[in-house]
């Protein structure tokens, strides 16, 4: 086994130290600091325009910070290696592009730069239910949020982004894709960010709550330390606090 398959121990699959991100003179994100364990969901709340598109799209490397660091297994997100670039998954807020594509083919192209790991890739894509023949223009909102999902797992990475993965699923494709995430994250021992507004869905699976608004982190809650159901009024007090 490679040491990206089984890092140090204690040793977070992604790091970010004390990033900050302007838009011109707009501040967007002060001074976040994180880290993602293996095999651990944690769960980034934020009322909108707090700022968590913005972080996970700095966490991926496709945004660069103005200040700080992000690290994933080790390396600097804008430097990554093919096998540390392999390890990472991400599903942005809303899927766009190779609209003209079928969606075999996205799912062949894809496979080409993401080989799958295992056979959990046609349990992902049983989930998904897609039309193979039907052109990415022609999905749904909820059928795309699905493809985008199985692109982003499908190679089973070991860090993963995931930005209201959930908002256009059916309440059952939602639970489906709860437990898949949560099977995911037990048999890889993943790390998991993923933001959401549907705060009981997070409540079940996730092991942290990190709280953002207006570009900083006001919370960062364990879930041992909440009780079942609180987490919902012990965020909106928390964000009405500092409105
Ligand atoms: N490219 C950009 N240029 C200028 N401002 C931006 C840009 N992208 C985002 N912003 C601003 O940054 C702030 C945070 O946006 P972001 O999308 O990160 O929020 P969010 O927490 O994901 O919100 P939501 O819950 O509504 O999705 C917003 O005020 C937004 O207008």
């Amino acid at each position: 086994m490679s040491n990206l398959e089984n890092p140090a121990q204690n040793c977070p699959l992604l790091l970010c130290k004390d990033i900050s991100k302007s838009y011109g003179q707009t501040a967007i994100l002060q001074n976040i600091s994180l880290e993602l364990p293996a095999a651990q969901i944690v769960a980034l709340l934020g009322p909108n325009g707090a700022g968590k598109s913005t972080l996970l799209t700095c966490l991926t490397g496709l945004v660069l910070p103005n200040h700080g660091a992000i690290q994933i297994m080790g390396q600097n997100v804008a430097q990554l290696d093919v096998q540390r670039r392999i390890q990472t998954g991400y599903v942005p807020q809303e899927f766009s592009g190779f609209s003209w594509l079928r969606v075999h083919q996205l799912l062949d192209l894809i496979a080409g730069f993401y080989p799958a790991a295992d056979r959990y890739w046609k349990k992902l894509e049983d989930w998904a239910s897609l039309d193979p023949a039907k052109k990415v223009q022609e999905l749904s909102g909820g059928q795309r949020q699905r493809l985008a999902i199985v692109l982003a797992m499908r190679h089973r990475p070991r860090v993963l982004l995931l930005d209201e993965p959930v908002s256009q699923l059916d309440p059952q494709a939602r639970q489906d894709f709860l437990s898949l995430l949560h099977e995911h994250v037990q048999e890889r021992e993943a790390a998991v960010l993923l933001s959401s507004h549907i705060v009981s869905d997070l409540e079940r699976i996730c092991s942290r709550f990190l709280v953002l608004h207006h570009g900083r982190m006001l919370a960062d809650w364990p879930r041992q330390t909440l009780q079942p159901g609180e987490t919902e009024t012990r965020f909106l007090e928390l964000t009405r606090e500092v409105s």
